[in-house]
């Protein structure tokens, strides 16, 4: 049954997670808030380092070689209001992705878990 199998699988798999990813890098390039924030950092290798967090966070079969939420978002000082904005864009980006309202809120919960090794740090 679907509540056996992994948030990765229910998501659909690499596929989607790649999908719902490059959606969310273009709502951030549509983003003057969020955009402010990436506008220095290395588009590629974030692209890969998130699609391996998702993948592994959600049960999916990868391994994430990136830095720590903490070293990656520290000096940043993301504000409660910018890290929602940010949520909401990630929204936008698995809704275009034609996820599931009952499948983002399981991803959303995962992901929800690491919003305080994001905040004012
Ligand atoms: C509004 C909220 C957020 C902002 C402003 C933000 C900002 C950034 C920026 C600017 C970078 C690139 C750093 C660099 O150039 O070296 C980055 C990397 C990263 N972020 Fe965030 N982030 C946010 C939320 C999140 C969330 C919710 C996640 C997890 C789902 C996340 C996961 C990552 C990952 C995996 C990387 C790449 C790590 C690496 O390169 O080793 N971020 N973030």
């Amino acid at each position: 049954t679907t509540s056996e199998q992994s948030v990765y699988a229910q998501m659909g798999g690499q596929q989607k997670v790649e999908e719902v990813v490059d959606n969310f890098i273009t709502e951030i390039e549509f983003d003057p808030v969020i955009y402010e924030y990436f506008k220095d950092s290395n588009i590629d290798r974030f692209r890969e380092k998130l699609i391996e967090h998702v993948c592994h966070l959600t049960g999916g079969p990868c391994e994430y070689t990136g830095d720590t939420m903490v070293q990656v978002h520290t000096g940043m000082d993301i504000t409660e209001t910018d890290f929602n904005r940010g949520v909401d864009l990630f929204i936008n980006a698995m809704d275009k992705a034609q996820i599931s309202h009952p499948i983002q809120n399981k991803v959303l919960a995962i992901l929800a878990k690491t919003r305080k090794e994001m905040l004012y740090i």
